[in-house]
């Protein structure tokens, strides 16, 4: 993520770049408080504070030089606040939820920690003006891409999160496979798991196809790095599919070369037109 923002900023105008930069901060310290080294300390009442402070910057009150760099790019661009809050909601819900019923429950979960992400930068990259998308649709795509790269995530890391205790995978789909917990914690690969993984595979494609429609009608200076970094996300999934769907014991990576081959390819394919 650190790799696809920094080169994925370097194209477009210094003021987007740097209120890229400061909603990036803000969504990593905010991941931070409870994945972070001090998590076991982070309490509801602690993300209220959060919150809280949250609400002071958008109104021009920062507590520190990172808050203050959001702060600038409140005022600057027209950036709502309801998708950070409902990122530190998103939080609220890993404090206490580690099992997912449905993908409906997935989903909300992923809109709340990643879908944002799409909701925040919108107005920052800004919706091409000669674009002849509504930007509903446009806004749609990048919800899209929050739940695809989150979905991706979750696929990735399926064998570290059981190792936590955790489970973000629909269960009751898991039941459908004729899959249960306990096949999860002790992460064999079978059958049934490759044809399991599959779906939820070919899911999180769905969802990357959704926001590809989109990119053409951001403003031309930030599609590329959009693209590039939709591209290599995605390419996670292939390399899934590649370590025979065992992402219990193996982190699926793509490589060095591909990703650096994934930022031309989408310079190219962002300079032509719908
Ligand atoms: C029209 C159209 C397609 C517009 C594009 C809109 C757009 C730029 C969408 C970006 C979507 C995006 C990058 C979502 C991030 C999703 C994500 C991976 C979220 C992670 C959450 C927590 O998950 P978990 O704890 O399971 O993961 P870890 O094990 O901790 O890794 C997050 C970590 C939440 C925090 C999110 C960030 C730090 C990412 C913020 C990124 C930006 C603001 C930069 C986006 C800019 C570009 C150029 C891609
Ligand atoms: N090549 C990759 N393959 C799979 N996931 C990746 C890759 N690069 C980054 N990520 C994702 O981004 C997260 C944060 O990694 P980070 O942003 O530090 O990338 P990085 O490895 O530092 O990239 P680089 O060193 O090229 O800048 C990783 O935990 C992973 O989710
Ligand atoms: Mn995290």
């Amino acid at each position: 993520m650190m790799f696809v923002s920094v080169a994925g900023t370097q194209l477009m105008t210094p003021e987007r770049r740097k209120a890229v930069w400061a909603i990036y901060v803000w969504c990593r310290r905010t991941d931070e408080l409870v994945d972070g080294p001090n998590s076991s300390y982070i309490t509801p009442k602690a993300l209220d504070r959060w919150e809280k402070r949250l609400e002071d910057l958008f109104e021009g009150r920062p507590y520190d030089m990172y808050d203050a760099a959001l702060s600038d790019t409140a005022s600057k661009f027209p950036i709502d606040i309801q998708p950070f809050r409902d990122m530190i909601e998103g939080m609220r819900l890993d404090l206490w939820k580690s099992r997912y019923r449905t993908f409906d429950e997935l989903y909300l979960y992923c809109y709340y920690v990643a879908g944002t992400v799409g909701l925040m930068t919108v107005p920052v990259m800004g919706i091409a003006p000669d674009s002849k998308a509504s930007a509903e649709s446009v806004y749609n795509a990048a919800l899209a891409l929050g739940i695809a790269n989150q979905l991706t995530n979750i696929l990735r890391d399926v064998g570290e999160d059981s190792r936590r205790g955790r489970i973000y995978l629909p269960l009751d789909e898991l039941a459908q496979a004729g899959l249960t917990e306990e096949d999860i914690f002790r992460g064999k690969v079978t059958d049934k798991w490759r044809r399991f993984m599959k779906g939820q595979i070919q899911r999180a494609r769905l969802f990357f196809d959704e926001a590809e429609k989109g990119v053409m009608h951001l403003d031309s200076a930030s599609r590329w790095p959009v693209l590039a970094s939709l591209w290599l996300y995605r390419q996670i999934l292939d390399a899934i599919e590649a370590n025979d769907y065992n992402n219990f014991t193996k982190r699926a990576y793509v490589g060095k070369a591909k990703k650096f081959l994934s930022l031309p390819a989408a310079y190219a394919r962002a300079a032509l037109s719908p």
